[in-house]
Parts: C-alpha cells; structure tokens; sequence
C-alpha cells in the first residue's frame, strides 16, 4: 500500500494513510506475530501463526486496522452497498469499516439458528446489492469463498475482499476462480522482513519459512 504523507488523491490535505510500517510496528508490539509450530485452519503446519485476534483488546490498533482496510478501498475505488465480516475474527473490523465509511453492514452467521428466523445473514438489505467482504488473516481464502457463497445465495453480489493480511498461499489465485478480487494491507513477505529488521530472523530463516509455506498441503 502507497505511504503518503499529505494530499491524498482527494486533495485532503488532513489525510495520513497507514504505512505498512505502522501496521507492522503496531502488531509486533501487540505480540500479534508468533514463531513456533502451530497448525491452521487448513491443517497445515506453519512456522509462523498470526493472530489478529488479538487485536480486540487493544481498541487504537484495531482501529489503525480498520483505517488500513478503508485506504485500499478508497484507494482502489471499491464500490459496493454492503460490508460483510467473514465470521468470527473479522467482525469487529467490518464494524468499524462500516461505521469509518457510513455503509451498512451484514453478518453472515457460521451456522444458521434452529429458532428465531433462522437466517443465515442478518442485517437489512435487498437483493442485487454489491457485498465487500472483509477478513483479518487470509490462508488459502477459503473462508471469504464459504461467506460469499451463502451471501450470492441471498441474490446478493460479490466482486472484492480486503484483508488486513494476506499469507500468501494462493488466495489470489484461488478467489479469482469465483470471481472475487482480493486485496491485502499486508503481505507475509513484508511480515517476514519486518522480523528480520527487529532481529527476530535472518534471510535464510524467512527463505525457509517461504519454501515451507508454498509447499503443497
Ligand atoms: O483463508 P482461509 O484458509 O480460509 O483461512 C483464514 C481464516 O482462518 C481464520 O479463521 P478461523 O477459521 O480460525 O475462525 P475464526 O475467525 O472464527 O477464529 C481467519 O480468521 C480466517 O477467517
């Protein structure tokens, strides 16, 4: 994502858009970045587990987030009636997404209720209105595919995903076969080198950790 310092492509002199480097620095801070042996939802093993959940108990960060999801949508000019959170860590970014940019927001439950109205995405809204969908750490994207699914089911379309972290594993490539663009704030490879700046690693330990993470599993 462009770094810029003063006049952004509106002219508001005000506007700061968040760096990569702020993120970074913000979720390092957080301990959000994890070395280790830890196992994802696709039962891969990773050397390195990211939590953005984390980012619930600290309102400032997750408001930078939500600000970082916002600059790409602005930035890339999204258009769209409707925010959706891809259940559960995302939902409180699509809130303040949905408030930062005044557009209204769904949810889209994990699994429908057997009682109430038993819908599966809750909200107010009518049939052929655009969905942004909205996560926080994207693997393979097969969570934003699951969500647009049951939400084109509803007669509602979906054309872009954003993501405040994108581990690179083949969600681009993966979302582009349903027809969905997707967007990161931050990429594995800009995490990795961000480790390394703070010690953490060296440039064979993120080499490693790349070949590890394009293996097929
Ligand atoms: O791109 P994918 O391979 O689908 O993986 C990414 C998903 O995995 C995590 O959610 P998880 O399933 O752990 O559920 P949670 O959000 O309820 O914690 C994360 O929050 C994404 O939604």
């Amino acid at each position: 994502m462009a770094v810029v310092n003063g006049n952004d492509k509106n002219g508001h002199s005000d506007s700061c858009l968040i760096s990569e480097h702020q993120l970074f620095s913000a979720f390092y801070d957080l301990e959000v970045f994890r070395l280790g042996e830890f196992y994802l939802k696709s039962g891969q093993m990773t050397p390195i587990y990211i939590d953005l959940r984390r980012v619930i108990s600290a309102p400032r960060i997750l408001r930078l987030a939500a600000r970082a999801l916002c600059d790409i949508i602005e930035e890339r000019e999204l258009q769209f009636d409707y925010i959706v959170g891809v259940p559960y860590a995302a939902l409180p970014l699509a809130t303040l997404v949905s408030d930062i940019l005044d557009v209204p927001m769904l949810m889209k439950r994990k699994e429908a209720k057997s009682y109430g109205t038993k819908k599966l995405i809750e909200g107010v809204y009518s049939a052929g209105g655009t969905v942004l969908l909205v996560e926080d750490v994207v693997t393979t994207g097969d969570s934003i595919r699951e969500t647009a699914e049951a939400i084109r089911k509803e007669g509602l379309l979906v054309a872009d995903s954003v993501a405040v972290l994108d581990r690179q594993q083949g969600a681009v490539q993966n979302l582009q076969q349903d027809k969905i663009q997707f967007l990161s704030c931050l990429t594995m490879e800009k995490i990795l080198n961000g480790l390394i700046s703070k010690g953490q690693m060296n440039e064979q330990r993120k080499k490693e950790i790349i070949e590890h993470l394009a293996k097929p599993f």
